[in-house]
C-alpha cells in the first residue's frame, strides 16, 4: 500500500457522469471517495424532514448547526445516515433534487459543509475523490488532480432520464437537471474549468471511455 498523497478533485453539471465515474476513478487509484452533493441532499431531506422553511435562510442554517450526518467513504458501499436513518435512497428522490438549491445557495450552509468536506480529504490521509460543484475551485483547489466533466445538455437529460427508469416526463427531467443547474450556477462556475482544471467532455464517450479519459488526465495532472 503506497501513502503518497492523491487528491483528485471532480465538478460538473447535473448528469454528467460525476458520482458514478469518480467512483471507478477511487477504486483504480485505491482511493476514498467523497460524494459532497450527498451531503446537500441528506441536509435537504434533514430540513423537510424537521418540517424548515426552506425559505427562511436563518432556520436552514440552525438545521445545518445541528446536522446529525454519518456518511462513508468508501466507493463500493454507499452509507449516508441522518440522526441514524439510512437516507441513501430517499436523497435520489425528485422532491430533494427540487429543493436542494435553496440549502446550497445558503452561504453558511455551505461555509460548514465545505469545513467538513476538508476534514473529510484530511482524514482521509489526502488520498480521496472528492466531486461536486466547487471542489475544483473552492474546497480543494490544491489537490493533485483537477477534472471538469461535462456532457451536453441533452446528453445529460437523457442519462438521467435512464438512470430514474423512465418515471420522469422531459419537464420533470428539465425541472431536476437544467433549472436546477442554472440555479446552483449563480454560486458556483461548473460549466467553464478553471485555470489549471482538466476538462474532460463526455457527450460522446461511454461510460468506459470517460473513466479512462480521468485516469488519464490524473496522470498526466502527476506528472506535472
Ligand atoms: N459516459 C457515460 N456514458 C453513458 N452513461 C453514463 C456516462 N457517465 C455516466 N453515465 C450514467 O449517467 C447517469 C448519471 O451519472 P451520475 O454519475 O449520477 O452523474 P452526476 O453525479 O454527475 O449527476 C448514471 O446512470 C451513469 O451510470
Ligand atoms: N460541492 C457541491 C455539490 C453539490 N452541490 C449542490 C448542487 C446540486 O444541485 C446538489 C446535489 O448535488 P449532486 O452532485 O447530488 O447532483 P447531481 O447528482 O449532479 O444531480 O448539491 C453544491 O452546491 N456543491
Amino acid at each position: 500500500m503506497t501513502s503518497e498523497r492523491l487528491v483528485i478533485a471532480m465538478d460538473g453539471p447535473s448528469g454528467s457522469g460525476k458520482s458514478s465515474v469518480a467512483k471507478a476513478v477511487a477504486q483504480h487509484f485505491g482511493l476514498a471517495y467523497l460524494d459532497t452533493g450527498a451531503m446537500y441532499r441528506a441536509l435537504t431531506w434533514y430540513c423537510l424532514q424537521q418540517q424548515v422553511d426552506l425559505t427562511d435562510a436563518d432556520a436552514v442554517l440552525a438545521a445545518a448547526q445541528n446536522f446529525p450526518l454519518s456518511q462513508g467513504t468508501t466507493a463500493d458501499v454507499e452509507m449516508i445516515e441522518v440522526d441514524g436513518v439510512d437516507v441513501v435512497e430517499a436523497i435520489r428522490e425528485p422532491r430533494i433534487s427540487e429543493n436542494v438549491s435553496a440549502i446550497a445557495s445558503n452561504r453558511g450552509v455551505r461555509d460548514l459543509l465545505i469545513n467538513m468536506q476538508r476534514d473529510a480529504i484530511k482524514n482521509s490521509g489526502y488520498r480521496m475523490v472528492a466531486e461536486g460543484r466547487d471542489i475544483t475551485t473552492v474546497v480543494a483547489p490544491d489537490a493533485d488532480a483537477r477534472i471538469l466533466l461535462t456532457a451536453s445538455e441533452e446528453v445529460r437529460l437523457a442519462r438521467r432520464g435512464l438512470q430514474l427508469g423512465g418515471t420522469q416526463n422531459n419537464e420533470q427531467l428539465a425541472q431536476q437537471v437544467s433549472a436546477r443547474d442554472a440555479k446552483d450556477s449563480k454560486v458556483n462556475n461548473f460549466t467553464e474549468a478553471a485555470e489549471g482544471v482538466t476538462l474532460v467532455d463526455s457527450s460522446d464517450l461511454n461510460f468506459e471511455e470517460t473513466i479512462d479519459a480521468v485516469i488519464k488526465a490524473v496522470e498526466e495532472a502527476r506528472q506535472k
